[in-house]
């Protein structure tokens, strides 16, 4: 029954999210292949001068910040001064967009427009041309290709820190993955890190949201989590860099970790006042044994690669020189393996534990809404804001 319950409130998280995001459920997976062409884009912007509704500032900034990249690529002119208060706005929606591909920010841009044509009542307006077109996202890059689906982290200024909307948007491209005829869906980091994990500005709040946000949080966690539990598909890690905190639990969820010996492994949860998530406390000591688990967890021990593949956590270790090029050689040999087997296999792999890892969730992020609220979590983000503390 708590499963059921589990998944039918998965289900309407997402259907949250994906309102929230205001693109269409279908529209969500960007295929390089298929991006919007230039004719596309140049037809949206034409669409835009024709809106008669004011979309407001931030959808402004959003079309904004994805033209210019889709024009002129990763921003790359001076920041303006504090007290140039819009044209600071502007560059920091473009700058936020890192190295995003100019096609994604195309499609992006597209696909932006097409949203808010289809929610206006002008039925005058030019239809764009591609109703085929993909939605994009804004904090991970999306392809598809030789059988595997690739799900890239994309801030790479911010060591692909996970934002709320980041999390939202990993649930959804995991359950456009699910869905596609792709045999194997891979995570990755844009950049020099895997993942520096949560981003502690989500815990920028005033003190009387506090109480409601950590629900937020709590809730928004189990259903992240949970996406990855019942993943049905050989999801693969490829961590090209450093990882901390969340994106080094969630790997046991993984069914292949492929480090570069450059990645190393990180939960400093009690530096920070927290506790672990992810389904570590139980999943770390049953890989690693009780003592080991407890050194990384309890204690913060960073592992090199090295460290982490001799205790179980990490499949396979290469040559950072290398990386890329091995591991996506091997991905695509594994890509071209009977598509049902593989996800048979897996499912039967996994499903002994699935409900068990369901309740282990459901815990921790109970146990961190309560974390998130104490004066040892708040002190911790607060120096770490203020910059007296880093790992
Ligand atoms: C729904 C909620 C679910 C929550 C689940 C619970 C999850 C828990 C965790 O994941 S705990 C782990 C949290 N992460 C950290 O504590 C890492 C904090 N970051 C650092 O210590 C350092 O930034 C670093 C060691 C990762 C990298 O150091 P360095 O190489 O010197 O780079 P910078 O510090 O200059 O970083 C560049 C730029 O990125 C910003 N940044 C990096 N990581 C984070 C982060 N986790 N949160 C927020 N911001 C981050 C950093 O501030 C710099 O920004 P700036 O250029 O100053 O604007």
């Amino acid at each position: 029954m708590a499963g059921v319950t589990g998944r039918l409130v998965r289900g309407w998280c997402l259907r949250a999210v994906r309102s929230s995001l205001q693109v269409p459920a279908q529209l969500h997976m960007s295929k390089t292949a298929m991006g919007a062409s230039q004719k596309d884009f140049e037809s949206a912007v034409n669409q835009m001068k024709l809106l008669k509704k004011d979309p407001g500032n931030e959808v402004k900034l959003k079309l904004y910040a994805h033209y210019k990249q889709a024009t002129e690529g990763p921003c790359n002119t001076p920041k303006p001064g504090v007290f140039d208060l819009i044209n600071k706005a502007k560059w920091d929606a473009w700058n936020a967009l890192g190295n995003l591909p100019k096609e994604t920010a195309r499609q992006n841009y597209v696909d932006l427009v097409s949203g808010l044509s289809s929610s206006s009542d002008s039925s005058s307006q030019v239809k764009p041309e591609a109703d085929r077109k993909q939605a994009g996202y804004e904090t991970l890059v999306m392809t598809s290709e030789d059988g595997i689906t690739k799900i890239m982290l994309n801030r790479p200024t911010k060591m692909n820190a996970l934002t709320t909307q980041m999390y939202q948007e990993i649930m959804l491209a995991l359950e456009a993955a699910s869905k596609d005829d792709s045999t194997i869906t891979v995570l990755t980091g844009n950049g020099s890190y895997f993942s520096s994990g949560n981003d502690l500005t989500n815990f920028v709040i005033s003190p009387d949201e506090l109480e409601e946000r950590a629900r937020r949080g709590a809730i928004l966690l189990r259903d992240f989590v949970g996406c990855f539990i019942d993943f049905p598909k050989p999801l693969v890690a490829v961590v090209n860099g450093p990882a901390v905190g969340i994106s080094v639990t969630i790997l046991r969820l993984f069914d292949l970790v492929y480090a570069s010996d450059r990645a190393t492994f990180h939960t400093p949860f009690s530096h920070l006042g927290q506790t672990p998530e992810a389904c570590s406390s139980y999943t770390f000591p049953s890989l690693m044994g009780p003592a080991k688990a407890a050194e990384m967890l309890i204690f913060g021990k960073k592992l090199t690669a090295a460290e982490a593949c001799a205790r179980g956590l990490v499949t396979e270790v290469f040559p950072d020189s290398t990386f890329q090029k091995e591991v996506w050689t091997r991905l695509k040999a594994y890509s071209k393996l009977p598509r049902n087997a593989l996800r048979i296999s897996k499912q039967m792999i996994r499903n002994h534990e699935k409900e068990k890892l369901h309740a282990i969730n459901a815990e921790e992020s109970r146990i961190l809404q309560e974390r998130w609220q104490s004066d040892e979590c708040m002190n911790a983000i607060m120096n770490f804001l203020s910059r007296k503390a880093k790992l």
